[in-house]
């Protein structure tokens, strides 16, 4: 396969320092020759540009939505980058930078294809909107916009309206979700399984559910969005919202075996990773690699699978 690695240095979405910085840490520890050597082809479209504000601004746009003007502004900058990437048949890498990139994704994503689903793996749900925010933080809203639910400067970002149909939202693993999240998961009926869900079910059937309701629905595109604190806050600390009780490293190396072999996945976000914040041994950095080495081996398989086949 041939992956476009694209870097989103963005903090404006969380809020913090050092989300920016994701992306050069990817680099630093050679992630496109981590996708060589499993056997693909890699190129690097460089980061997305980014409006450079001052932290006074951050208010200007909207009092609950900070840094909305440069957000809605590097997410058209994004989704261009991802839709061209699609038109010349390859595979777009999103490194992040905080989950505020989702909406630029899934907008270029979703000019592309006909129909898409999106595959939230997430600690969180980020489907709130100004009104529901307990943080102002736009990380915590990407989903929602995406859907078409918030504010006009959200959902409009690369084209009017909606990028995906709730029913094609599947968010897996959440375990903090706002309460205003909630009524806006039940109104709008997407698919929601919690941490709660998933381990009253059982992992390997909440993927089975996912994969079946997936490949059983009209879409021509599979958005995956993996926000790296889905995996529990022991393996991950150098992300700005850990949570416990989360996804263990071998459970996040199953969930991306069965949705990228017995999935079309079109296109995928690697998000949240704080390298300021993470441990001294790097523990984040290096668990985060022994996952992307688990992704890239994975499509291969599965792209020598499909070839067999065409024989
Ligand atoms: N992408 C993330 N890590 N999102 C965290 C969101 C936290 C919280 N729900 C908020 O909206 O502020
Ligand atoms: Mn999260
Ligand atoms: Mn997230």
């Amino acid at each position: 396969m041939k992956f476009n690695l694209i870097g989103v240095p963005v903090n404006y979405g969380c809020d913090r320092n050092g989300a920016q910085f994701g992306p050069e840490a990817f680099r630093q520890h050679n992630i496109a020759d981590l996708i060589k050597k499993e056997g693909h082809k890699v190129q690097d479209s460089g980061d997305v540009k980014i409006p450079k504000v001052s932290p006074e601004e951050k208010y200007s746009g909207h009092e609950n939505l900070k840094y909305l003007e440069p957000i809605a502004e590097y997410n058209h900058n994004l989704a261009e980058v991802v839709y061209n990437t699609l038109n010349d048949d390859t595979f777009p890498f999103v490194l992040g930078g905080d989950h505020s990139l989702g909406m630029g994704s899934i907008a270029g994503v979703s000019r592309h294809f006909e129909e898409i689903a999106v595959i939230w793996i997430d600690a969180h749900g980020d489907i709130n909107t100004e009104d529901t925010s307990p943080s102002g933080n736009i990380h915590g809203m990407p989903l929602a916009a995406s859907m078409n639910v918030g504010n006009p400067r959200l959902t409009n970002i690369y084209y009017k309206g909606q990028k995906v149909k709730p029913e094609n939202v599947y968010i897996i693993g959440a375990r903090d979700i706002d309460s205003g999240e909630f009524e806006i998961a039940e109104k709008t009926k997407l698919n929601l399984y919690t941490m709660e869900t998933v381990r009253e079910k059982g992992l390997a059937n909440i993927i089975e559910q996912v994969i079946e309701k997936i490949n059983n629905s009209s879409v021509d595109g599979v958005h995956l969005s993996f926000d790296i604190d889905a995996l529990d806050k022991s393996i991950v600390p150098g992300t700005g919202t850990a949570v416990s009780e989360g996804f263990s490293l071998n459970e996040g190396k199953e969930i991306f075996t069965k949705f990228i072999s017995r999935l079309d996945i079109t296109s995928m976000d690697f998000v949240e990773l704080n390298p300021v914040i993470d441990d001294e041994d790097g523990k984040t950095v290096k668990n985060c690699f022994e996952l992307l080495r688990h992704i890239f081996k994975t499509f291969k398989l599965r792209e020598e699978r499909d070839t067999e086949y065409a024989i």
